[in-house]
């Protein structure tokens, strides 16, 4: 069978690895820092930069292609999904990580048809490793195979999440509630690497159990899902069900065990969605 979507796969993997580039050049220089909804949601030129040629070079070899980015998004494009195969990049990945040089930083490419993840190409930059996963063929690091950790004790677990750029102290009650309750289970330990995507990847390398967060945007986790449901793992909505990408609620976890463990504890909150008709960036 002849497969359709390996030129773009190949394209997202060359355009990732040339960002990653770029974003380690950046870190030897001088970071001009702006906000975007707060002052704690951060952007620099790098992340724009950055956006730009992933979006430049998919629209040379693959001029129907549409796109959902990150810092379009955040300069008025729409960001709404439909059927026509679209890229959904997010350029950098822990911008707060990279404004600090705290070491994990992630350029994150989704590929969507018929509003179906097909591929996903993560790269940590400073860590050099490729995450990829294609539809049906699993996951893999740097082209070895990926697996999730076979754990269905929470007890013997370790949890990945992240608190967020929200400093609404409703939301930021709920985030710590959430986070008492999971701890006090009690599981082994919370950790999180500063980038939703790398905390995915490594729910697929089988070194933590589960990464759950509210407040995510699609461009954060649509390659990261593929790479964890093609490492074997389960994706689902922080109230239990199917994970919708465009809600900004996911539970990405090795088995559905685990998955349904943390969903007990969590206090879920709905922020605006992504595809929301006249949602300003947030
Ligand atoms: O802004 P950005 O650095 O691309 O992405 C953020 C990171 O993934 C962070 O870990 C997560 O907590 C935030 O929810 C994301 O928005
Ligand atoms: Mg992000
Ligand atoms: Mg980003």
């Amino acid at each position: 069978m002849t497969d359709l979507w390996q030129n773009s796969m190949d394209h997202a993997v060359a355009a990732a690895r040339r960002a990653g580039q770029v974003v380690q050049q950046a870190l030897q220089d001088d970071r001009k820092v702006m906000t975007k909804s707060s002052s704690v949601d951060l952007v620099t030129q790098t992340d724009q930069r950055v956006e730009q040629l992933i979006i430049q070079s998919v629209k040379e070899k693959f001029p129907t292609h549409r796109f959902i980015g990150e810092e379009s998004v955040a300069a008025g494009e729409p960001c709404v999904l439909t059927d026509d195969p679209t890229w959904i990049i997010d350029p950098i990945d822990g911008t707060t990580n990279f404004v600090h040089a705290f070491p994990f930083v992630a350029v994150s490419i989704g590929f969507s048809v018929n509003k179906q993840v097909e591929f996903g190409v993560v790269y940590s930059c400073l860590e050099d490793k490729m995450f990829t996963a294609r539809r049906g063929r699993g996951a893999f690091c740097n082209g070895e195979p990926l697996q999730v950790s076979h754990q269905t004790d929470i007890k013997q677990s370790i949890i990945a999440t992240e608190f967020g750029s929200s400093r609404d102290p409703e939301a930021v009650d709920k985030i710590f509630s959430s986070l008492r309750n999971v701890l006090c289970i009690p599981i082994h330990g919370v950790r999180g690497a500063g980038t939703a995507a790398v905390n995915m990847c490594l729910v697929a390398s089988g070194c933590v159990e589960a990464y759950y967060e509210t407040g995510i945007h699609v461009w954060d986790v649509a390659a990261g899902s593929l790479i964890v449901s093609e490492a074997g793992g389960v994706l689902m909505d922080t109230e239990g069900g199917e994970v919708d990408l465009m809600s900004r609620r996911i539970v990405a976890a090795n088995n559905r065990t685990i998955a349904e463990r943390i969903i007990r504890e969590i206090d879920p909150f709905s922020p605006t969605r992504d595809d929301a008709p006249s949602k300003s960036s947030q």
